[in-house]
């Protein structure tokens, strides 16, 4: 007669049923505890109120990683209608009505429920710098109009303000960098030139800059646990538009009838105010006394020529430091690849000129063929685009290689280590990201803790351990198994 083992068979279904549950348990409780939360995402808007126009720009990053990296990215912009806010000097109200389409899209993209808890700050550059030096009282009333406008809408309005030149360069940087994935890593940084219409920023890393020199040059961050000296300077007039402002000024000094411009196509010919060319700062006191209302500015499309009046523009004469850039500012010796973004792009791409590893002598060859193309032939090649941008790239393009070159001494060589680009990763180069990521705190002074395992290899540890010990289990009670007891008895 077979001897029943009374432990075997209850026992061990017992003992194997609560054994599979707990393990179940473990892996369960243990996986849904550390799961990344349901991706939620949240937002923050920055209008960028430019010289020439504004842009909104909504960003997104998951709900859950506020505080750490690489993760934030542009979900939509918005161009504005119309001319940037500094333009409604004689009727501020209707620079607060220009926003209200952007406004309304923002609402549409970021999700309601999130819409009271979503930051919303707007910056103003260059343009309203100028109108603020010329006319405070209404540059106030134009901020007053935005605001009313901004604190209308179902966001968190954090307010609008003035940006510093520095502020405007260092951001730019902030952004470029962040986009890039150089600040966590703490890898070289990459320079970050921004062209506007009526200002340029260039900001950059030199391990010759300490910050001692000049020190109003100098921006310092800690970024994931790194300290960054920044070299960053702005120079209000030098953006493209005031530029040409200040070379025209040149060509008008005597207040000529007609002013033949070797910077404009061949053929052109435009009647244009003289109360229109010089009604800015930059250059408002260079206004020829006794000129005619009106001049006829016409083309002559000679590329050597236009460089020569463009050189102008700048002072290179004096400077008190070890050495400059122009108009007597510090620049310590440029280092690091380069991001040349915003007018650098546009202009340097409508004349496919943004692959650098076309020589520089290459470039200029080509720009020396574009210039003395007829404006006819222009027009005819370029029908979509707005004669008014169209007459000014031949101009742009000589200011921006000038710029380069001559004013913050790019050499032929160096010339290669800049990228010009609209976007990295889907979000535009530009100073709003890096003035949103400062104002919420988005990047932190020290490296964030990061778990000694991704998620999925505590996952797969977690289960391999507890089947490990369930086997383990398994194995010290293989007397109790039913057929090791038949052998035990046959034995
Ligand atoms: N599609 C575009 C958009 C802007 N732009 C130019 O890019 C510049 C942007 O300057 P901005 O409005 O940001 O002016 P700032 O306040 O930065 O000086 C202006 O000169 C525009 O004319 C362009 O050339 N093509
Ligand atoms: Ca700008």
């Amino acid at each position: 007669m077979k001897e029943k083992n009374p432990w075997h068979t209850p026992v061990t279904i017992i003992i194997t049923v609560i054994g599979v549950i707990a393990i179940v348990a473990l892996v369960t409780v243990a996986v849904l505890q550390n799961m990344p939360l349901l991706q939620k995402y949240k937002y923050g808007i920055v209008l960028d109120a430019g010289s020439s126009h504004t842009s909104l720009y909504i960003y997104e990053w998951p709900a859950e990683k506020d505080n750490n990296t690489g993760r934030v990215e542009q979900k939509h912009s918005c161009t504005v209608d119309g001319p940037g806010i500094s333009s409604y000097a004689s009727a501020p109200p209707k620079a607060g009505e220009s926003l209200r389409a952007c406004m309304r899209e923002a609402e549409e993209w970021v999700p309601k429920k999130r819409h009271h808890e979503t930051p919303l700050y707007l910056g103003a550059t260059a343009g309203m710098r100028l109108l603020d030096m010329e006319n405070k009282v209404v540059s106030d009333k134009v901020f007053e109009a935005v605001k009313g406008a901004l604190e209308k809408s179902p966001f968190s309005y954090q307010g609008a303000r003035l940006l510093k030149g520095q502020e405007e360069g260092a951001f730019g940087w902030v952004t470029v960098n962040y986009l890039d994935d150089r600040l966590k890593q703490g890898l070289e940084t990459t320079g970050a030139l921004d062209l506007g219409g009526a200002s340029t920023q260039i900001s950059f890393v030199s391990d010759n800059y300490d910050g001692s020199e000049s020190p109003s040059n100098s921006v310092t961050f800690r970024l994931y646990g790194n300290d960054y000296t920044l070299y960053t300077h702005s120079f209000l007039c030098y953006g493209k538009d005031q530029a040409q402002r200040i070379r025209l000024a040149e060509h008008t000094q005597s207040g000529p009838k007609i002013v033949a411009d070797p910077c404009s196509h061949p053929g052109y010919s435009e009647t244009k105010k003289y109360s229109v060319l010089y009604d800015s700062p930059c250059v408002s006191d260079r206004k020829p006394q006794g000129a005619p209302e009106t001049f006829d500015h016409t083309g002559t499309g000679n590329f050597q020529e236009c460089q020569e009046v463009v050189k102008k523009v700048f002072n290179f004469t004096k400077c008190k430091y070890s050495q400059c850039s122009f108009n007597g500012v510090f620049q310590p010796i440029l280092q690091g690849p380069f991001g040349a973004f915003s007018a650098y792009y546009f202009v340097m791409d409508f004349l496919n000129l943004t692959d650098t590893s076309i020589t520089l002598e290459d470039v200029k060859e080509k720009l020396k063929l574009y210039c003395a193309t007829p404006w006819s032939q222009i027009v005819q090649q370029h029908p979509k685009t707005k004669p008014k941008y169209l007459a000014e790239y031949c101009f742009s393009g000589t200011y921006i290689l000038t710029l380069l070159i001559d004013g913050y001494n790019f050499t032929s060589v160096s010339y290669s280590d800049i990228r010009f680009i609209k976007k990295i990763k889907g979000s535009d180069a530009g100073w709003t990201l890096g003035y949103m990521l400062n104002l919420t705190n988005m990047i932190p002074a020290e490296a964030p803790d990061t778990p000694p395992l991704p998620y999925a290899g505590y996952v797969s540890i977690v289960t391999i351990i507890a089947v490990l010990i369930f086997i383990l289990f398994l194995v010290s009670v293989r007397p109790l198994w039913p057929h090791c007891s038949k052998q035990q008895q046959i034995v």
